[in-house]
């Protein structure tokens, strides 16, 4: 294989390295570059109102009303094209900030040809054909590979299969295969096994690991047999299964649009069958009802929703070099009210440090962390690990420091890596001076370790009490067993770590943050409930918790969780704060259970335990040092070690969410009451209140207006709770301000039957509404806003200018309306005044109790 890549095991020289990455480019996926103005244009048609509009102008042609037809394609184009610019803008500074956060693939690399190889990190887009990568808990797989090496490499696959158990993944001879031709190019792995082609199949090959996938558990080394878009990847049938589910984004923006455009393909018919049968009016209503549906349209959502969100993450990552991956995530996290954090890394600053080593009767015993020493070290060369993990740095240190020189000298025959599910980890050395026989040497999580000894009950409960009050003084324990055997010809699996002899226990104490208990009282503050989910000891978590000012009330065990169902998962999650010894399944449940139960979730880790966790919830978030595949996995990236950045993050998301809610809100109401007084005027007068154009002329004015709100600021009260908006309490609460506005628009209407009885008739009679709706409509912008920027007030009054002037101008006539009588004016005036104190009532009265 390796022969066939042009490679050896030694790895690539770089100047090799450096020619293949001009043969076969850069290893990107294609669909990770950044899609050109032209092509977001076109698939900001494909939004569903944009497709509501472009059908209406279709029926509207198709009725020959080529004024109405026109018009709305002018609002389908103007809005797709802000909107494209707008998200092409936002795609561009997103690439950039993901940069930033991009992750490295460790390959062996050599000067030249006679030069050691060194492992060396590049950037993922480096990686050729024929590198040597070596794999560790965590990573990324950079590009497909053939494995060479592996030890207990466990992989998660989720992003190829949708399985999310890791599948686990070692080297295979395969003799009779024949080698692919051609060498390093692509598809070697298809043309060596033609069977399995473009199969689903392929992904359970153990010897191949994928692009897309990473590293559960164990370690490896492979050859790169494809990069870029030849990757099994990015040929798959659907490239990217995103496993995600909705998130409080979907449910809220696209819930409401959904249901507005329900009411838009409602109207049509709804208006035609009502003109006909009160009166006697045939199809030649269909462009007033057309636009009256159009009328209903917030059509500037999609561009206000990016812009907003866009702006906001780059002042997030400009003053708090917090990192926003995916824009919705941004909204999500204003709507946050509960955050799930990880103990070790996030609370604590997992640097431990050894404190103890005891054998099972409490007595300081360094032979128990000659045997902790000793496991860490050589599970650690085994494995080919870059770097050791923090508890097995802090046992070899200690080791260092208290034992000879020599200590931990040995052969050593095997290791079994640690995994998070089994909580443990294996060396296997050969007795010293027992010729034909291995010591297992086995360290982890107390329970775990103590299952696999046999031991009476008095000596269990001795170990167990022991371990209890080490934790509850803050440590993180580990036990240290040991079992001696002769020496099986076979390799070593998990099921041989049983019939062990407990040593004694380690405690290794890991200070807590520095700034995690002012987060945690600046999250309290702001009405985000904190979860604790960790896979450490009960104690040592409660007591770090404490240490915080956390109350940890009753710290449940997660295998408690085994016996219960979802909705008992959900009332235990919702009344507890600490969980103890959480697998990273465990995890992502009581995650999964908290969203059930309506509560928007964050999840915040840095370890490859907590990835099914970060898939799960709303918006997954981690720490800037977290292992690669967390951070890929993650929607936003914190800055340095610090969670008052967390903090500022969700402020940010408040502050985009309250302006698409102030934006809905006051569209909506807007254009529900003019939609309802278009339609009671229509069946009581003889004639159309309004034109078609002018319906719609109206609309895009207060559309272009509208743009203002994407670039106003929040006012303060609206961050102060978590920012839910649900469509129910929103389509309720605009239908109170519709209503009310019907009522302006009504007596209006009233009004100018009299001014203008009969003198200049319908043309005048549209231009009073007409002006009387864009009056109405920079009111309630200025009245109804919940922010705090001078652009509204200034939008609106260029709107109320427009809606005065438009009619007396050189375009009044064109679309069909009339100078008014002077004397319109003052009783217009009074119409505005006494609606204008009827909203603000009605503000002051709704606003108090909620800020939905
Ligand atoms: N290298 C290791 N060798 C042996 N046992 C380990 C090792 N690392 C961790 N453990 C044990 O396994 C337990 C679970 O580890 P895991 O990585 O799932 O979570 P954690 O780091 O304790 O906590 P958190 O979930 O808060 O990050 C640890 O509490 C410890 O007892
Ligand atoms: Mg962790």
């Amino acid at each position: 294989m390796l022969r066939s890549l042009g490679s050896g095991p030694r790895g690539l020289v770089e100047s090799e390295a450096e020619a293949r990455l001009v043969r076969y480019g850069e290893n990107v996926l294609p669909a990770r570059r950044v899609p050109s103005l032209p092509i977001v244009f076109l698939r900001s048609l494909r939004d569903p109102f944009t497709a509501v509009l472009a059908c209406l102008a279709l029926v509207s042609a198709l009725v020959a009303a080529w004024a109405t037809a026109s018009v709305i394609a002018v609002l389908v184009v103007v809005s797709c094209a802000l909107r494209a610019a707008g998200e092409h803008r936002a795609d561009r500074s997103a690439a950039g900030l993901r940069e930033l956060v991009a992750s490295t693939a460790t390959v062996l690399r050599r000067t030249d040809d006679g030069a050691v190889p060194v492992p060396r990190e590049v950037p993922v887009d480096q990686v050729v054909p024929g590198d040597v990568v070596r794999l560790a808990p965590g990573d990324l797989v950079p590009a497909d590979l053939r494995l060479l090496r592996a030890t207990g490499l466990t992989m998660h696959q989720a992003a190829l299969t949708g399985e999310s158990a890791p599948v686990p993944k070692y080297p295979v001879d395969e003799p009779a295969a024949p080698a692919p031709p051609g060498a390093a190019r692509a598809h070697a792995l298809d043309k060596q096994d033609p069977a399995h082609a473009l199969d689903e199949q392929d992904f359970d090959r153990p010897e191949v690991c994928f692009q897309g996938s990473s590293v559960a558990s164990g370690s490896g080394t492979g050859v790169v047999v494809s990069t870029g878009a030849d990757t099994r990847f990015a040929r798959a049938d659907k490239p990217h299964r995103d496993d995600r589910r909705t998130t409080a984004f979907d449910r809220s923006v696209y819930g409401i649009s959904w249901i507005l455009i329900r009411f838009m393909l409602l109207t049509p018919p709804l208006v035609l069958m009502a003109s006909a049968a009160l009166r006697g009016r045939g199809l030649e209503t269909l462009p007033f009802a057309v636009a009256v549906a159009v009328g209903l349209t917030p059509e500037m959502l999609p561009v206000i929703v990016t812009t907003t969100l866009a702006r906001g993450a780059s002042a997030l990552a400009r003053t708090h070099q917090v990192i926003v991956k995916r824009l919705p995530a941004l909204h999500d996290l204003g709507a946050v009210d509960v955050v799930c954090l990880d103990k070790t890394g996030t609370l604590t600053q997992d640097r431990p440090v050894l404190d103890c080593a005891l054998d099972t009767a409490g007595r300081p015993d360094d032979s128990v962390l000659h045997w902790a020493a000793v496991n860490s070290l050589w599970t650690l060369q085994l494995a080919e690990l870059p770097a050791a993990d923090a508890l097995d740095e802090a046992l070899l240190d200690a080791a260092e420091e208290r034992l000879p020189a020599d200590a931990l000298e040995y052969d050593a025959v095997a290791a079994l890596p640690f995994d998070p599910v089994r909580r443990l980890s294996t060396a296997v050395v050969d007795t010293p001076h027992r010729l034909g026989h291995h010591t297992l040497v086995v360290k982890g999580a107390v329970e775990d370790v103590l299952e696999r000894c046999p031991l009476s009950a008095d000596e269990r409960e001795r170990a167990v009490a022991l371990a209890d009050r080490l934790a509850a003084d803050g440590l993180r324990v580990l036990a240290v067993a040991l079992a001696e055997r002769p020496a099986a010809g076979r390799p070593y699996t998990v099921a041989d770590e049983r019939g062990l002899t407990l040593k004694g226990l380690v405690g290794l104490r890991d200070a807590t943050a520095e700034s995690a208990a002012d987060a945690l009282a600046a999250l309290a503050h702001r009405g985000v409930a904190v979860k604790v989910l960790t896979g450490d000891h009960p104690g040592t978590a409660a007591r770090a918790c404490r240490e915080l000012g956390l109350d940890p009330g009753e710290v449940v065990t997660a295998a408690s969780l085994d016996g219960l169902d979802d909705a008992g998962v959900g009332e235990l999650a919702d009344r507890s704060t600490v969980f103890a010894r959480c697998s990273p399944e465990q995890k992502a449940r009581i995650v999964r259970a908290l969203r059930e139960r309506g509560h928007v979730t964050g999840f915040l880790g840095d370890g490859v335990n907590d990835l099914p966790a970060l898939r799960a919830s709303d918006v997954g978030i981690c720490p800037p040092e977290a292992v690669d595949v967390a951070r890929e996995t993650a929607d936003v990236v914190l800055a340095a070690k610090d969670l008052t950045s967390l903090d500022h993050a969700i402020v940010a998301g408040r502050g985009g969410g309250a302006t698409i809610a102030g934006y809905l809100r006051i569209t909506l109401s807007s254009n529900l009451g003019n939609v309802i007084a278009m339609l009671t005027a229509g069946l009581l007068l003889p004639f159309l209140p309004m034109l078609p154009a002018q319906v719609l002329v109206q609309n895009l004015c207060f559309d272009a207006a509208q743009l203002a709100f994407a670039y106003d600021r929040p006012r303060a009260a609206m961050l102060r709770r978590p920012l839910k908006l649900r469509p129910r309490e929103v389509l309720a609460s605009v239908t109170g301000y519709g209503v009310l506005n019907a009522a302006a628009d009504l007596a209006t209407f009233a009004v100018l039957v009299w001014a203008v009885s009969d003198t200049r008739g319908e043309t005048a009679f549209h231009a009073g509404w007409f002006t009387e709706n864009l009056l109405t409509q920079a009111l309630v912008m200025v009245l109804l806003r919940t922010g705090r920027g001078g652009g509204i007030p200034v939008t609106a009054g260029v709107l109320a200018l427009t809606g005065l002037l438009l009619p007396l101008s050189p375009l009044g006539p064109l679309i069909g309306m009339a100078a008014l009588p002077l004397a319109y004016y003052p009783l217009l005036a009074l119409v505005l005044t006494l609606y204008a104190t009827a909203l603000h009532w009605v503000t002051r009265r709704t606003r108090r109790p909620s800020t939905s």
